[in-house]
């Protein structure tokens, strides 16, 4: 089967002439149903651009256009029908909410899908089956739905829809007065670097939407894509980008784990067993990529043996201390790092016992204090393997407690005399380069996955950005007269006339006084020496590898959200050059 995409509809497509002349539609042998390049392709060359068929709220809050039926009893009810699995709350509850939107008349489009079968023994499918049953049977609203139809709608919603975060900026009194504070602040000092301060007086929430796209869920998954997929909520639209040159032929995939998951990379950057389970749970296949077919990378093994496909594999002897790590006390390090990345990266509160927890026991991992020689050799600890996910996890998480969470709770004085900053900048390098080298791509030479790797790592520049913003400035208070106020006036001398004139206050005129106003202004102090070689690591890493990719990934239709990424940085390394020339 080789068919032409426009024997099908394209209504929801944007760009209808490439997307035809790019891809064609056919039955691959693992993946299925996919769409296939019919011409070589650029990195950035954009595949698709797609209105979605379909998008609701994951989590509503109020009646509206995106959940017409929503009502706090309703939701409530619903969410009861699966409450003993917290994986598909509010999933499910929502897909029903989305089913019970559609129009008789538009039923038949959603035959395109996929969907498991529902005789299927899997535990996702059984689920969905009998919260559908019970919803039918027990809230008014459903009585005369048909329960197995509504469930094949949910299985097509996991199987082929995209869940997407959008900025979601709540308007409270007090909020916008902030909002006005920050617009007269912006003359003065310029544009705050994810001033966090800032973006939480901002109180700009993350939503989450699913959106099911047409053709969008007809390309295969792959833990090292080809595809880079964003949705950009301004047009409405889902933009399919090729991230690297791609061969005629060539099965196009994008990753149904989220890439773009700031939460450390989240699951594209763990081992290919947390991966796959995902998948399988979530989207009913066992995923036959080729990072999944590779050596586990992730798992931290190296030079001698290998962890594939569920077992160890030599080529030149054993080492007993790897595997040793492998197993309960993997999942243990996996399941503490993962928690503390969440706290130390704003996803819950930190309480203080468990900031004064994260830089020992973090430690510990890395260097497990030696035991007594011990009879059990079995439970001895051994070292988070370097090139395990967990190892660069672990870096994330101290480069953020020395650089952000330190100062924020014992002060910045304090971080400052402990060298914090210099420690953090030195984490952040481990954990960037870890990405890069394990990430980005895999060390058989196969493709990783750069974007993700790009993403999990802006989570850290941000943090570092702003500690090398915060230290190579200094904020001063002048007085300023406002009869100097003339236009075209030199604002630094008339600055300096004023400090001038402080530094001899006592033969101040105290009749001038009522035309001064007391004006703070920043001034820019060199960088620590230590923190040079750390940043100037930072800046190769972002120079060399991010920036290129980034750019070209975005060349051919530019998003703004990457723009003001790459504002930053350049804005960063702007400013690392004035204060190295100071
Ligand atoms: C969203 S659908 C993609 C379109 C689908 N092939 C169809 O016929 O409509 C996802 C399904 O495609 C197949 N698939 C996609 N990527 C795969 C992969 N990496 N390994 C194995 N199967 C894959 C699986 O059957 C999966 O359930």
């Amino acid at each position: 089967m080789h068919q032409q995409v426009g024997q099908y509809d394209l209504s929801t497509v944007v760009n209808k002439d490439t997307f035809s002349e790019t891809v064609e539609f056919r039955q691959c042998e693992i993946e299925g149903r996919s769409l296939v390049t019919k011409q070589p392709l650029n990195p950035g060359d954009i595949i698709l651009v797609e209105h979605p068929q379909l998008r609701y709220l994951i989590e509503p809050e109020c009646r509206s256009s995106l959940s017409p039926h929503y009502s706090k009893r309703l939701w409530q009810q619903l969410k009861e029908s699966i409450q003993n699995d917290e994986d598909f709350s509010p999933g499910v509850p929502a897909a029903m909410l989305g089913y019970l939107s559609l129009k008789e008349e538009e039923r038949p489009k959603y035959d395109f899908f996929y969907y498991p079968e529902l005789t299927e023994e899997h535990p996702t499918v059984q689920l969905i089956k009998e919260a559908s049953n019970t919803v039918v049977s027990t809230v008014p609203e459903f009585k005369d739905i048909d329960a197995m139809d509504m469930a094949k709608f949910i299985l097509k919603i996991y199987g082929n829809a995209h869940t997407v975060s959008f900025a979601h900026e709540r308007t409270t009194q007090t909020h916008k007065k902030r909002k006005e504070r920050r617009q007269r602040y912006i003359p003065k000092f310029g544009e705050p670097y994810d001033n966090s301060a800032f973006a939480e007086e901002r109180q700009v929430q993350q939503r989450s939407m699913i959106c099911l796209m047409t053709w969008g869920s007809k390309f295969a998954h792959s833990c090292a894509p080809n595809m880079f997929l964003q949705y950009e909520p301004s047009e409405n639209v889902m933009v399919f980008r090729a991230v690297r040159a791609l061969e005629q032929g060539t099965v196009l995939s994008f990753s149904y784990l989220p890439e773009d998951d700031m939460s450390l990379g989240g699951l594209v950057c763990g081992t290919t067993v947390l991966r796959q389970a995902k998948l399988r749970k979530f989207k009913f296949f066992e995923c036959a990529c080729t990072r999944c077919s590779d050596y586990d990378w992730s798992r931290g093994c190296e030079g001698e043996i290998y962890y594939h496909k569920g077992q160890w594999e030599t080529r030149c002897g054993v080492q007993q201390d790897i595997p040793s790590f492998i197993g309960k006390r993997e999942d243990h390090v996996q399941k503490i790092t993962l928690a503390f990345a969440g706290l130390a990266h704003g996803l819950k509160p930190v309480d203080e016992d468990s900031l004064r927890m994260i830089e020992p026991y973090m430690e510990d991992l890395l260097h497990p204090e030696e035991e007594e020689e011990d009879d059990d050799d079995e439970d001895k600890e051994v070292p988070v393997p370097e090139h395990h996910w967990t190892y660069g996890s672990i870096h994330a998480v101290l480069s953020t407690y020395h650089l952000k969470l330190f100062s924020q709770f014992f002060g910045k004085g304090l971080a400052e005399r402990f060298g914090m900053t210099q420690k953090g900048l030195n984490e952040a390098v481990i954990y960037m380069r870890f990405l890069n080298n394990r990430i980005w791509s895999c060390p058989s030479g196969s493709p990783g996955n750069p974007m993700a790797a790009f993403f999990a790592g802006w989570r850290i520049l941000t943090i570092v950005m702003e500690s090398v913003f915060q230290g190579t400035q200094k904020t001063v208070a002048i007085r300023s007269t406002k009869t100097e106020t003339i236009p075209g006036n030199n604002s630094n001398n008339k600055k300096k006339k004023c400090n001038d004139d402080d530094s001899d206050s006592s033969d101040d005129d105290s009749s001038s006084e009522e035309e001064e106003e007391l004006v703070t202004t920043t001034e820019l102090i060199p960088m620590p020496e230590i923190w040079k070689q750390p940043v100037g690591q930072i800046i190769d890493i972002v120079q060399s590898e991010w920036i290129p990719l980034v750019t070209q990934v975005f060349h051919a239709r530019r998003s703004p959200v990457v723009d003001d990424m790459l504002q930053r940085i350049n804005q960063f390394i702007d400013r690392v050059e004035q204060v190295s020339a100071l």
